[in-house]
């Protein structure tokens, strides 16, 4: 870790590492598409709508049928499902949601726009000033003429993505494959979570489980390999080399400050990969490290701390893997949103703080004891980026889990 910082902020330093990695190019047509990438624009099959259809229940007129104190005849009725009935002139036409609209139909007056008799209506007197031509009727093609193009490649596949598929009849869009994560834990204290005889020097892998936890919220990436491997140069190197192989990003934890035992920078430069960073102006996660290997894969080191990996692997690693995924808009862009207290100090590094929302949508500050401590970690509900040397409420970016 050398000083001083080779960027000045987290924003820089994730786009300097981007810009060095490769973007996924394999593509396949997947069923299970939710959270993944259009590898293809979507191109819609038919004009939405595909006719002109009523916006409301009411009924299809001419605006010479708008008269007060004339019973109207209602001629025939259209109604979603069916092609509609002729407009008979004089006459309106009983129409539903959806339906298409008749021939010769000028504009819809709404139901409760109207006093319906038997077999006719009256205007009400309001709508008849109101109702112009084209009033409550959607034109054909208007959302999307047939041809045109609706969602771009590179378009994360959220649910109203799909909705926009299905209704252009793609089950099965072409998506980039998955990018694939080999999670690497160091540290010989570090012992599986199940485990419940431990000695005072153990503790429990919660690196292991904050990371795959986060990569599994993500459908764009699989963890292909989840291993924790002893502070031992030989097994390092061999499990990086190992799963640098086979993924597109291998994230590691712990083992990258500077102690005796921190083998993690050293193992990575030895694999002739590039280090972008180490070391960043934040905290927690001073001594983060980046890198990108000649065919550009990224390795991530994160700090051992749990609070430190967990939300450095939030604000690190998921923007990457989004570019990386093929992601067109990969950056972050965290919501607003104001403290109900100032944070006590004023540190000369980018703090990310634990953070909860308030009912009234501020943020409060989770009190914390460091970046060890899991139970803060487990009471937020993400963090708030604090500029260094502030100490005002924002209002700040919150990043939420
Ligand atoms: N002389 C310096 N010492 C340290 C510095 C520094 O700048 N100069 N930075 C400190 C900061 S900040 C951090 S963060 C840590 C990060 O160190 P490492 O990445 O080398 O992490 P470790 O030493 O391996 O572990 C730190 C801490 O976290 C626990 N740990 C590690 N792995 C896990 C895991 N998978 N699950 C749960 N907990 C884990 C580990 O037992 C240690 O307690 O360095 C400071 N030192
Ligand atoms: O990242 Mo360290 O956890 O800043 O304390």
């Amino acid at each position: 870790m050398k000083q001083p910082f080779p960027f000045t902020d987290p924003d820089t330093a994730i786009a300097a590492l981007a810009e060095r990695l490769s973007v996924v190019r394999d593509t396949e047509h997947a069923t299970d598409h939710v959270g993944r990438i259009l590898a293809e624009p979507l191109v819609a099959d038919r004009d939405s709508p595909a006719a002109d259809v009523s916006a409301m229940d009411g009924y299809a007129i001419r605006m010479s049928d708008l008269q007060s104190d004339a019973d109207v005849p209602v001629s025939g009725i259209s109604q979603a499902g069916a092609a509609p009935p002729a407009m008979v002139d004089g006459q309106v036409v009983r129409i539903f949601t959806g339906a298409i609209i008749p021939d010769g139909c000028e504009a819809v007056v709404k139901r409760e726009d109207t006093e319906e008799l038997d077999a006719s209506i009256r205007f009400l007197p309001a709508p008849i000033d109101a109702t112009v031509p084209g009033s409550h009727i959607r034109r054909r093609g208007e959302n999307a003429p047939i041809g045109s193009s609706v969602l771009d490649v590179g378009t994360e596949i959220t649910p109203a993505v799909v909705a926009a598929l299905a209704n252009f009849g793609c089950t099965a869009p072409e998506c980039y494959r998955r990018v694939k994560v080999a999670v690497l834990t160091t540290g010989d204290e570090v012992v599986d979570p199940a485990t419940r005889q431990l000695e005072p020097w153990q503790l429990r892998n919660s690196n292991r489980s904050a990371v795959q936890a986060m990569l599994h919220q993500h459908a764009l990436a699989t963890v292909d390999t989840a291993e924790h491997v002893k502070d031992d140069r030989d097994s390092l190197q061999a499990s990086l080399a190992a799963a640098i192989a086979v993924c597109d990003v291998v994230v590691m934890t712990g083992g990258v400050s500077m102690g005796d035992y921190d083998y993690v920078p050293e193992t990575i430069e030895q694999l002739g990969a590039e280090i972008v960073f180490h070391g960043l102006p934040i905290r927690p996660g001073k001594p983060i490290l980046g890198a990108a290997t000649q065919d550009g894969k990224l390795i991530v080191g994160l700090p051992g701390n749990p609070v430190s990996a967990t939300i450095n692997c939030h604000r690190f690693v998921l923007p990457l893997l989004r570019r990386i995924a093929g992601k067109q808009t990969w950056a972050d862009k965290p919501a607003l949103v104001t403290l109900d207290q100032p944070p006590q100090k004023a540190i000369p590094l980018h703090a990310m703080l634990l953070a909860r929302t308030t009912a009234t949508g501020a943020a409060e500050l989770v009190p914390a004891k460091g970046s060890g401590d899991l139970v803060a970690l487990g009471r937020s509900d993400g963090y708030v980026a604090v500029p260094p040397m502030t100490t005002t409420t924002g209002p700040w970016p919150m990043f939420g889990w």
